[in-house]
């Protein structure tokens, strides 16, 4: 049964902006990958992130740290390929964007090399000079605020972030301030609902929540909410999928007809 009608023309960043005025909910999934690009682009989801994320759900890495460009253009220019409709955006991950040059350089590179429709850069004042000059170079750049994971040594763990009034001042301003270099959006990563709130009715670009309330978007990481990513559980994760379940038990069958020569039949050889 489908629950969704598919978009039909390629989504854009001023496709997610009119979504916001008319009060329309944008939907966001991770992709890493061709096929789960392509079933998430026909189940007609508006927006897909390559998100670093790669690093501990493709790559089994602890942290996003270690991810690199190379390695984000690989997973991003694959999901490009499986997109027709959906809004490709690609994190561009830690250490790629620490000043304006090498910022533009990676941007630009990234760009080229995948196809994609625009990038997501973690941070708020501190990068707003690099965002501004990715933005004049005419590539759409997406805000993440709240809990960063490309900044997780610097905070020691992966708690609920903008939690009294001075933090909270601060992402207001970094909000307003990433509005004003030109994002198109902004990532809010698990901070109090009330303040995603706000945010989201100060800004005219659209928010997108993970585990920040009622945003004017979501986005899941789609191995967490496929249930294929088993063991990782906060608080913001809704499944609707057990598919670390499922692909076990398939798993466990296509083995069993293996061992007991079931498998290969007569109709499957030549
Ligand atoms: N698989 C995956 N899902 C994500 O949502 C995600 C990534 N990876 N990697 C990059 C960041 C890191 N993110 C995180 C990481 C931890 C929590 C968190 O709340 N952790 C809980 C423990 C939850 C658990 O392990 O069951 C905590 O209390 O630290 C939230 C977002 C979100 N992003
Ligand atoms: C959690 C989302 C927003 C992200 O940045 C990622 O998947 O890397
Ligand atoms: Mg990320």
């Amino acid at each position: 049964m489908s629950v969704h009608t598919p978009a039909k023309k390629k989504i854009t960043v001023q496709t997610l902006i009119d979504m916001k005025r008319r009060g329309e909910k944008i939907s966001m999934l991770t992709a890493y990958d061709f096929t789960t690009a392509r079933i998430l682009d026909e189940a007609g989801i508006d927006s897909i992130l390559v998100g670093d994320s790669a690093a501990n759900v493709m790559a089994g890495y602890e942290t996003t740290v270690p991810m690199t460009v190379d390695e984000m253009i690989v997973y991003a220019a694959s999901v490009v390929r499986g997109t027709e409709h959906a809004l490709v955006i690609c994190d561009m991950p830690f250490g790629s964007y620490t000043n304006p040059t090498q910022g533009i350089d990676n941007a630009v590179r990234i760009m080229q090399k995948t196809g994609c429709d625009a990038l997501k850069l973690e941070g708020g004042a501190e990068i707003a000079d690099t965002v501004r000059k990715i933005v004049e170079m005419g590539i759409p750049v997406m805000g993440h605020l709240g809990l960063t994971p490309q900044s997780i040594h610097k905070f020691g763990g992966y708690g609920l972030r903008a939690n009294n009034e001075q933090e909270a001042e601060k992402l207001m301003s970094d909000a307003k301030l990433l509005e004003e270099t030109g994002c198109f959006g902004i990532v809010l990563e698990k901070i109090p609902a009330s303040l995603s709130e706000k945010v989201s009715a100060q800004l005219s670009i659209p928010t997108i929540g993970i585990g920040g309330g009622m945003c004017d978007g979501q986005v899941l990481v789609v191995d967490d909410m496929l249930g294929k990513n088993n063991g990782f559980h906060p608080k913001f994760l809704r499944t609707y999928a057990d598919l670390h379940r499922d692909m076990a038990e398939a798993v466990g069958r296509y083995i069993a007809d293996v061992k007991n020569r079931d498998f290969p039949n007569i109709s499957e050889q030549y």
